[in-house]
């Protein structure tokens, strides 16, 4: 067959339209596809942090009704983190850690070894001491948030807004309907330290902390219920 009379203009312009169209399609799906599929190694240091998490808090419960084991809490806060938009390996596996070195035997050389200074470090910042007297721990909680790192006032965030939720689904056992509103205010006013926080998706959790805080009277209306069911013990046991 004489191909010389066949005009390739066209097919050579299609052929260039299609060489144009996925590059396009290229370069639009791969930042995607990033974002989609983080790298092992980000997902190796969520999970192990959760596994490490898991072993430190096993003697642990919550101190609600349903008496959970405790690691629901540092894996609520993370979820929260993630439902927000917050896709930083670092700071997910923060959010699992957060409470390791102020409720058990974890110190913080251990994290520092085991998972490296960033996350050590959030993990620090979010950390109350334990030996202080518990109104001096609170109000350093408030002192302190302004002055923390984006990444801690995220973790610290989340952290409140797993509480408070919990708080209005039923409030710890022996607590009563004014500790529940006193634990609301004091939170208030450490989320207000965090507002400087930057970024999209802190500002989307901000939006849900928000949210929880104004719930302050139902959780009291629960609370009271709890209480007609089990009178309050005032100042009860924390973990
Ligand atoms: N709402 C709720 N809280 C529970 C539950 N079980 C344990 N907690 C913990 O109780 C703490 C609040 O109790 P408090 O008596 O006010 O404080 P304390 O334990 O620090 O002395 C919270 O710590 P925090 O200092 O506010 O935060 P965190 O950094 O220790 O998590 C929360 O993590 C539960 O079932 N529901």
């Amino acid at each position: 067959m004489d191909t010389s009379a066949i005009d390739v203009r066209p097919t050579a312009f299609f052929m260039t339209g299609v060489a144009v169209g996925a590059t396009s399609l290229y370069l639009l799906w791969r930042p995607r596809a990033a974002a989609a599929a983080p790298p092992a190694a980000d997902v190796s240091l969520v999970l192990s942090a959760a596994a490490y998490a898991a072993i430190a808090h096993r003697a642990q419960k919550r101190k609600h009704a349903l008496q959970s084991p405790y690691i629901e809490h540092p894996l609520g806060v993370a979820a929260l983190l993630a439902e927000a938009g917050f896709t930083d390996a670092p700071t997910l596996a923060a959010a699992m850690l957060h409470d390791t070195v102020e409720d058990t035997a974890v110190s913080p050389a251990d994290l520092h070894a085991t998972f490296g200074p960033v996350v050590a470090g959030i993990v620090a910042e979010v950390t109350d001491d334990k030996a202080l007297p518990k109104a001096a721990r609170k109000a350093a909680q408030v002192a302190h948030a302004p002055t923390a790192s984006d990444a801690a006032k995220a973790v610290k965030l989340a952290d409140k807004l797993h509480n408070l939720t919990d708080l209005c689904g039923g409030p710890p056992v022996g607590w009563s309907a004014d500790r529940v509103r006193e634990y609301f205010a004091w939170s208030a006013r450490v989320v207000d330290g965090c507002r400087s926080v930057r970024g999209v998706a802190a500002q989307a959790l901000l939006s849900r902390v928000d949210d929880v805080l104004a719930r302050a009277g139902e959780a009291a209306v629960v609370a009271e219920a709890a209480a007609k069911a089990a009178p309050p013990v005032e100042g009860g046991a924390a973990p």
